[in-house]
Order: C-alpha cells, then sequence, then structure tokens
C-alpha cells in the first residue's frame, strides 16, 4: 500500500500547479451556493474530482451526484480562500476588521485545501437538508500521516470538525465548534478512502448537537465514531 502511495506521490507532484485553473462553475452548484452567498463568482471550487482521486472516491462522487439530480442531495462547493469565513455572516461576530480580514491574513487560506493535489486533504460533502444530515467522502493523503503507512489522528479529527461545520451551518448559519468527542476504533490506511455520515441529532437554542461514523467505501469498516457541540454564534456578543 505504501509502495503505492509513493509511486502515486511521484504523478501527484507532476500535477503541480494544475489547480489553479479557471474557477468551474457549473449549473449543479447552484443550490448550495446559496449557503455562499457573499461568495465572488471567480473562487474556484475545490470539491470536484482531481486526477489524484481514487477510483473508489470517484465512483462515490458519481454515486452522489446522481442522489442529487432530484434535489434531494445538494453538493457543497468548498474554496480555498476566504469565501467562506470572510462572508458577511462571520463578519457580524467578528466586530475588530483585523480579524477577518487584516493585512497579514493575505496569505490566509482554509486549512484543509492547503495541500497539493492528492497530498493531504481530499473531500467533497454532500448535504440532505431534508434530513438534516451530511455525507464526507474523504481521501487522506500521504502528508497527513500519523503513526507510519496509517492516517494521523488529528487529521481524521480535523476531517470529522468539517464534516460536522457544514452539517452544522446548514441549520444554524455561523457556528463554531465548542466541543469534539472522538472515539478511534481502528487505525485508517494512509491514502484510503473514507465515508463521513454526519446528522444534527438536536438543535436546542444556539446548541447544535452532531454525530458520525466514519467507515470504509464498502462501510464494512467502522472506524471512528464522534459526536460534537457546535455553537450559533450570537449577533449581540461579540467574539473578540
Ligand atoms: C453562514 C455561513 C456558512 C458558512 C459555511 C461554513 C461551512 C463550514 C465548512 C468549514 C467547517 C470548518 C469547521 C472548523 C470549525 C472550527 O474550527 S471553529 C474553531 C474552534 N472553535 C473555537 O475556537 C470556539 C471557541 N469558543 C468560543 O468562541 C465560544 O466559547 C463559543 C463556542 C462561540 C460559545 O460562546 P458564546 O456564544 O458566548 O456561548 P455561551 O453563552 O458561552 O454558551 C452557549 C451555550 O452553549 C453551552 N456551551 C458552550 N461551550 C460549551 C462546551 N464546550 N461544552 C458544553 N456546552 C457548551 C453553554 O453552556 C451555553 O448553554 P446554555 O446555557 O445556553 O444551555
Amino acid at each position: 500500500m505504501l509502495r503505492s502511495c509513493t509511486a502515486g506521490l511521484r504523478s501527484l507532484w507532476a500535477l503541480r500547479g494544475r489547480r489553479e485553473g479557471a474557477a468551474r462553475l457549473s449549473a449543479d452548484l447552484q443550490p448550495a451556493r446559496r449557503l455562499f452567498s457573499t461568495e465572488k463568482a471567480v473562487h474556484k471550487d475545490w470539491a470536484l474530482p482531481n486526477p489524484s482521486w481514487s477510483k473508489d472516491l470517484k465512483l462515490l462522487f458519481d454515486q452522489f451526484m446522481k442522489k442529487c439530480e432530484d434535489g434531494s442531495w445538494e453538493r457543497l462547493p468548498s474554496c480555498k480562500h476566504t469565501c467562506t469565513y470572510k462572508s458577511e455572516d462571520f463578519k457580524t461576530y467578528f466586530l475588530d476588521p483585523q480579524l477577518v480580514e487584516g493585512e497579514g491574513l493575505s496569505q490566509a487560506q482554509l486549512f484543509t485545501r492547503g495541500f497539493e493535489d492528492g497530498l493531504g486533504f481530499e473531500y467533497v460533502i454532500f448535504n440532505n437538508n431534508d434530513e438534516k444530515r451530511t455525507v464526507c467522502l474523504f481521501q487522506g493523503g500521504p502528508y497527513l500521516q500519523g503513526i507510519p503507512g496509517f492516517l494521523h489522528g488529528g487529521a481524521i479529527a480535523t476531517m470529522i470538525d468539517v464534516a460536522f461545520g457544514s452539517c452544522a451551518a446548514i441549520s444554524g448559519g455561523a457556528v463554531m465548534t465548542a466541543n469534539l468527542n472522538i472515539n478511534f476504533k481502528r487505525p485508517v490506511p494512509l491514502c484510503s478512502v473514507l465515508v463521513i455520515h454526519s446528522q444534527l441529532d438536536k438543535l436546542e437554542g444556539r446548541k447544535l448537537f452532531v454525530s458520525c461514523n466514519v467507515r470504509s467505501v464498502d462501510e464494512k469498516t467502522l472506524y471512528s465514531e464522534a459526536t460534537g457541540l457546535f455553537i450559533k454564534l450570537d449577533p449581540k456578543k461579540s467574539s473578540t
């Protein structure tokens, strides 16, 4: 497995630079764009297949895109730079403009999108609004290694947080993680594809309780289970 990962690494480096092409604006993005209302049309969407995606990831992606056809599911676009966090919604809560658009932040980018193709976090999230749940398809690349040959627990936690964040934001708007609890049940082989099923369990005032399980592509292996608490930011409170 590691050998194929290393071989993949060589071809991945060859792909450097390809991702900075023109923005892809396809019709299937339109429903999800409602969440990202302040996004400029020029931002590239990273939650789309690239040559580093494994056959398994592409297959699952296609299956979920089919589910989007009747409108029950939607694919969430993903930006590398600030379109999510610089949204007007978040500015409301961070009254000090330095925090969201200070000069020192010109290089800021979303942590999970900061790697070259295939080396770090490759993922896409699909949302089912009626059922208040999301499915995140995630391929963890070689730069996310923890113990040799396996994904770092922090990388898994990060992906769970992102999946939870999306699930909670759909119901709560501008939310932040207050608590995460993860049970790591099996080590995850590096470069494998994971399916993270998240759901909103309870909404209690500003508190959104979410849970998820992390499984293999064939759903037979349960790698992790987690719960989280997200808090809808209160416009009357400044978070600074
Ligand atoms: C519209 C835009 C869409 C955008 C589309 C986004 C797509 C998304 C994709 C990316 C997704 C990335 C996902 C990364 C997400 C982070 O990485 S966020 C960064 C990590 N988190 C933080 O830094 C948060 C730090 N903590 C804080 O700032 C504050 O504690 C919080 C969470 C904002 C809450 O503060 P607060 O608003 O003052 O709330 P507070 O009154 O203290 O508590 C409210 C209630 O929650 C309870 N509570 C608060 N904290 C806890 C806790 N830890 N445990 C238990 N209960 C708690 C309180 O007891 C209280 O309960 P009640 O008394 O109401 O019953």
